[in-house]
This record gives C-alpha cells, structure tokens and sequence, in this order.
C-alpha cells in the first residue's frame, strides 16, 4: 500500500507503510514468537489471521483543526496545527466517504474549531464509525455547549447527507487534556446503538463503548475463542475486560454454551453487552445463563472453569494473574495487543501451559497486532 500523506511526512503513524504486505504480516508473526518464546512453544504457534491491507478500519478518531469554515479533520502536527488526513487509505469506504461530507458539514455550520495550543474553540474531533451493514454512529466531541445547538439544529441536514446515519451524539470534553472524548454524551438521534452484524451475531455499540477496530479480523479472534471454547466444553466462563462482549457472547450461542458472565469497567459497555444478550435471549440464540456486570476485573475473581482476558495494553498484572492462579479455572483464553505483557503475565501464570497461540493482524502498516493464546492445566 502506498500513501501520499506518509511520503509527504504529513502522517507517519504507519510505520510500515510501503512494506510488502506478507512481509509485515510473517515479520510480526516472527517477533510475536521471539517475544513469547519463552511461554510458548512454536508447536502451538497457528497459522497468522491476514487482515486486509487498507480500508480495514471501522473507525476514525478525528482531530478537528483549521478555521471556521476550513476545517481540517486528521491529526495534529508537531506545531499543534491541524493536518487534513480525510483520504486515509486505512478506513473502511464506508467511513472513508462520510469524512468529507462532515468536513462539508462542520464548515457551513461555522463551527470554531478547538486551537490546542491557545486553549480557545469549540469542537476538538470527529468520531465516525461504520458497521457491516454501512450504517454509521458520528460523535461530535465540543469543549462545551455553546455551539451544541448549531450540531443539534444541523443533525437534519447531515441526516440527508449521509442517508445511512444511524446514531448522532455530542460529546463534551470541557478539560484541556490529551482525551479523545469526554464521560458526558449526548445522543441526538432516536437510535443509541449501532448495530454491527457479525454474522453469528450482531453486537449493539453504544457511543462510549471500546470495539476492536478492525471488524473482519475481531470476528476471526471471536470465532477462534470460540472454537477453542467448544473443545474444552466449559460449564461456565469468565469474561473478563470484555467491553461490549464479544468473546463471552460469541461463546454463548454454542450448542452446549457455558454460562457467561463478563466484567467490564465501562457502564456503556456494559450496557451494551447486555442489549446484545437480551435480543440473543429474545431469539433463542442464547438460552444460558449471560451475564454482565459493570466493575474492575481485578477486584474479585468469580468462579469459572474457563476465563478469557482481553485486557487493555497494560495487560493483567500480578494481582489478577495470582487470582487466576489460584482458582479452579482450567482453561485461560488470553487475548493481547501487547506481547510485552503478555509473556510477563504468562510468566505469573506458571501452573498454565500454552497449547495454542495465534496472531491476528488486527493493525496492517503497523508494528501491531492482537496475540491470542489458549493455556491450559
Ligand atoms: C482491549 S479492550 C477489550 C474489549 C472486548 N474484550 C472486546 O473484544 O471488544 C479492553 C477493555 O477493558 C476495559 N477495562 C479497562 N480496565 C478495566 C478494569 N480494570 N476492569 C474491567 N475492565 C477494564 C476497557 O474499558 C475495554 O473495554
């Protein structure tokens, strides 16, 4: 893939933009078993989950710069001066088209875009993020309310731009932080949640719910879980970190499901999660037992035979690895996007023996990945 804003140097966050694509994807496999070689074997290493090499992002997280009806929308540069990044190559076309059409938007609506550096403005980014069925969520982040009635008042007219609008909302984040959103929200449109349809089923993601940003590669890691899942045939599994739920949920429309309880820190997620229980419920998909509760996952360790963990890059750490430890839970399904602490909390776990790891190519033209493994007693 080739990009003109990393040949300009406007952008240089894809560090490997120019590389063969099976290049990164083995180079990243090849470091994620040097990484981990110490807990993982390489019989256990799988086959890499390619990933598309462009348009594979479900979202933006956009920095609004500029002047009031020349707004840029991307990142800013050193100088804290916006750089207009709307013809990323990253983004799924879905999310690719709306940009200028919400740059359009933003400048005839004359919305004062926030200057980092002097502290003034209204409208610091642009969230947009598009589901399978090209349906779109687009979070407007103000520092404030003073412009939120020209967002409200202009929702009609980006309603008719952009036909496939599902949710609308303002975010405000009044401190002066290097946040992307704020906890307070706003949801301007009837909808509150989009529905991404992962084919064995669809999740509904509310607006301050974290989703892995690459949908095709997340529905492989879920599929994986779940198959891993269903060999070991669990009475009852442990979600934990498990943001709108997608590994316990994929796990609970097995044939013989456990019972499912995840734990999350973010309420929005959570409610998110149970929205999906409830229509899997609704529809037979799911007849167990599942479960969701808002709360620290390193506070308690609830009894399972079988616990996943998805934690965010700081991973697990000692606590939690001691509580897994010493429970009863016979199989360890831990997902990373940090082989760093990945092998240091494997290490914490020593009575686990990996049978099985797998990388996802969750992040193409970056040194990242997603590492999934299966450890067992
Ligand atoms: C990498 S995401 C994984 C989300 C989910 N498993 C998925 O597949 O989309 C990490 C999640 O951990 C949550 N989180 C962070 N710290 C937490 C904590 N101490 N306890 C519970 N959840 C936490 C975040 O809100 C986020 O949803």
């Amino acid at each position: 893939m080739q990009c003109g804003y990393f040949e300009r140097h406007e952008c240089r966050s894809c560090t490997f933009m120019g590389r063969a694509y099976a290049e990164q994807l083995a180079g990243k496999d090849r470091a994620a078993r040097a990484g981990l070689a110490e807990a993982v074997g390489d019989s256990a290493w799988r086959e890499p989950f390619a990933s598309r090499e462009s348009q594979f992002r479900n979202k933006a997280k956009l920095v609004v710069g500029g002047t009031p009806g020349a707004v840029t929308l991307g990142i800013l540069d050193g100088d804290r001066r916006g750089v207009d990044l709307r013809r990323c190559g990253l983004h799924e076309p879905v999310v690719a088209q709306a940009i200028p059409v919400l740059a359009d938007w933003i400048d005839d609506l004359r919305l004062l875009p926030y200057d980092v550096a002097k502290r003034r403005g209204e409208l610091k980014h642009v969230h947009v993020t598009g589901s399978p069925a090209e349906e779109l969520m687009v979070r407007v982040v103000l520092r404030g309310d003073s412009q939120a009635q020209r967002v409200r008042d202009g929702l009609e007219d980006l309603q008719a731009a952009l036909p496939h609008l599902r949710v609308a909302t303002v975010n405000y984040l009044p401190e002066h932080v290097a946040l992307l959103e704020g906890d307070d929200e706003e949801v301007l449109t009837p909808a509150r949640t989009l529905a991404m349809d992962l084919g064995r089923l669809t999740l509904h993601l509310g607006p301050r719910s974290f989703f892995q940003t690459n949908t095709a590669v997340a529905v492989g890691l879920y599929e994986q879980a779940r198959d891993w899942v269903a060999e070991q045939a669990p009475a009852s599994l442990l979600d934990l970190y498990c943001g709108v739920g997608g590994f316990g949920l994929f796990a609970a429309t097995l044939p013989d499901a456990p019972t499912v309880l995840g734990v999350e820190v973010s309420a929005d997620a959570v409610a998110s999660a149970r929205h999906t229980a409830e229509s899997l419920r609704d529809s037979g998909t799911a007849t167990n037992r599942v479960e969701f509760r808002c709360g620290d996952a390193g506070s308690e360790l609830p009894d399972a035979e079988c616990v996943v963990v998805n934690p965010p890059r700081r991973g697990v750490g000692d606590e939690l690895c001691a509580a897994i430890e010493s429970s009863n839970a016979a199989t360890l399904i831990y997902s990373s996007c940090n082989p760093t602490t990945l092998a240091r909390d494997l290490a914490e776990l020593p009575t686990f023996a990996v049978t099985d790891a797998r990388l996802f190519d969750m992040f193409p033209q970056t040194p990242h990945a997603e590492v999934v493994v299966r450890a067992t007693r």
